[in-house]
């Protein structure tokens, strides 16, 4: 489990060590990570490390401080640095170090911005050490401007040459946000020190963090309780359940599923292909004859029928899924959300959802869902409001309904009502098509049945009992991107493939968890 604090968490951390007269030995812990990191990148991209090149952008704080310490262990290796200093402060020390190992500088206020840029486009190696967890608001004035003139000069991530590496953040992005104000610098890596900040994990801060990577200077968290977690392969494995010896397909779980209609027949046969290959006893389907028929196309193992909820024995539910215009799939959802059973609610059931429900009630909905689930509550809110910020809006959901609400979107959150949250950025933007929503709820269905009557499956994970259902959800957002990203190996996604994907990663999943025994 990846655990994600504030930026004030981490402030707390770092008082007692700085105050034992030890900050500069944090620096130096951070320095010689986000080094090591840069080493790496070089080497990874087949770049040698003597007579590379870098560029450091070094504002007012100790982030710039981070970032020029870092440049001086570059340039003891070989590697031609200048830094390029922001704001008329510097961490005077720090740049000393720099200077005395050879760099050279220069300041952003005394230069043309269209020049620096040219010059930081042509380097191996851009660090971005402008702003850290001190900043307020996004990148102003001439700071702003360079980022713009960089990525003129550089093109988009993914097409220039430079390796843009953040330190600590991307600079300007809210620590525990994620919020984007202005401009900024979307890197190839962020070396973050300490823990993971909220705001690397979701929303344009995600986005812009390119890939994490989490240096341990020495702060101790023991105390503090995370604001985020991310769940971790090991975690995923640890709730699969696979067959025992004993076991016969009710045993192993039977999820029901009243999905798809007449409009959207597909729907149903996506996510009941999912949730087999995510693995159950069984599928029993309701809904109508033309969407069984489609379903057992493909899955003819599937038990299908057009009757009630009470009628159909099973351990969790899922409903919703191209569920339109449907008087009785409307009923089946209401009945299996007041079931008491784990009922996964997506897309056409989430206005069956009364006012409260408990956490084993998953929604699945994505911004544009959310947005309407919280206006039917009076809470007004844009779609980009909720793109924005996307936990702060899945956990005022959670807390409105008392359901554990896994809002998708670039990275998915999950609120529990309890207040915790999980965010996972296992996907790729491949899984970004019709339908692959569909198999999501179907994995997390898969789940939700195989754990209702297993009491020892949030102690496995370490989680608190009532949080269960938000780490099942999040485990399911882990799987569907987990096999989105193999399946992008073939090429674009297509989503009635992807259960072979599926497969593939819970078998991967029990084999590491086999070999970790
Ligand atoms: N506190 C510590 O002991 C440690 C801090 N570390 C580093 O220190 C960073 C935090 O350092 P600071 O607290 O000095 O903060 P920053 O380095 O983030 O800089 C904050 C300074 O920038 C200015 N500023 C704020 N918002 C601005 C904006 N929008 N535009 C322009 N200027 C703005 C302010 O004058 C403020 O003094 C962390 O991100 C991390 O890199 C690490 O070295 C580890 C140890
Ligand atoms: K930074």
């Amino acid at each position: 489990m990846l655990n994600a604090f504030s930026g004030g968490d981490i402030r707390s951390a770092e008082a007692p060590l700085i105050d034992a007269g030890q900050g500069n030995t944090l620096m130096q812990k951070a320095a010689h990570g986000l080094f090591g990191v840069v080493l790496g990148l070089l080497r990874a991209d087949g770049r040698g490390i003597y007579g590379a090149t870098a560029v450091v952008l070094a504002g007012s704080g100790n982030n710039g401080a981070d970032a020029l310490y870092a440049g001086e262990r570059l340039l003891r290796r070989g590697v031609g640095a200048t830094a390029i200093l922001t704001s008329d402060r510097v961490h005077t020390v720090s740049l000393e170090a720099f200077v005395g190992a050879g760099g050279t500088t220069v300041r952003l206020g005394d230069a043309d911005p269209s020049e620096l840029a040219t010059h930081a486009a042509a380097a191996d190696v851009l660090i971005d050490g402008i702003l850290g967890t001190g900043a307020s608001g996004g990148l102003r004035g001439a700071a702003a401007g360079f980022v713009g003139a960089f990525d003129a000069a550089a093109g988009p991530r993914g097409t220039r040459s430079t390796i843009v590496v953040a330190c600590d953040l991307p600079s300007g992005i809210g620590t525990d946000s994620g919020l984007v104000e202005g401009p900024v610098l979307h890197a190839d890596a962020t070396v973050t020190f300490g823990a993971a900040k909220l705001g690397l994990l979701i929303g344009e801060g995600a986005v812009a963090a390119g890939e994490l990577n989490v240096v341990d200077i020495g702060l101790d968290f023991s105390s503090l309780v995370p604001v985020a977690r991310t769940l971790l392969a090991p975690d995923a494995a640890a709730l699969l359940r696979p067959p025992r010896a004993r076991d016969h397909k009710y045993s192993r779980g039977v999820l029901g599923v009243a999905a798809g209609s007449a409009r959207y027949p597909g729907a149903a046969a996506l996510a009941v292909g999912a949730a087999l290959a995510t693995g159950v006893g069984m599928v029993r389907y309701l809904g109508p004859d033309a969407v069984a028929a489609l379903i057992h196309q493909r899955n003819p193992e599937a038990v299908a029928s057009a009757g009630s909820i009470a009628d159909a024995r099973s351990q969790a539910w899922l409903v919703g899924p191209g569920a339109v215009d449907d008087d009785d799939q409307r009923q089946r959802a209401v009945d299996a959300i007041a079931s008491g059973l784990p009922t996964i609610v997506d897309a056409g059931a989430l206005g069956a959802v009364p006012e409260r429900v408990g956490p084993q009630v998953i929604l699945t909905p994505h911004a544009g869902e959310l947005r309407q689930l919280l206006a039917e509550r009076g809470l007004d809110a844009e779609r980009s409001e909720i793109e924005a910020e996307p936990a702060h809006f899945a956990l005022r959901a959670a807390e409105t309904t008392g359901a554990t609400v896994l809002l998708k979107g670039f990275t998915t959150v999950v609120a529990a009502p309890s207040g915790a949250l999980f965010v996972q950025a296992d996907a790729t933007p491949w899984l970004a098509t019709a339908g692959s929503g569909d198999t999501l709820s179907g994995i997390v269905g898969a789940l939700a049945a195989t754990l209702a009557e297993d009491g020892g499956a949030a102690g496995r994970i370490g989680v608190a009992q009532e949080d269960l259902w938000a780490a099942v959800a999040a485990a399911g957002a882990l799987i569907h991107g987990s096999a989105g990203r193999r399946a992008a190996l073939r090429g674009p996604v297509i989503v009635s493939d992807l259960p072979a994907d599926i497969g593939a990663v819970v078998a991967d999943l029990l084999e590491e968890r086999r070999l970790a025994m």
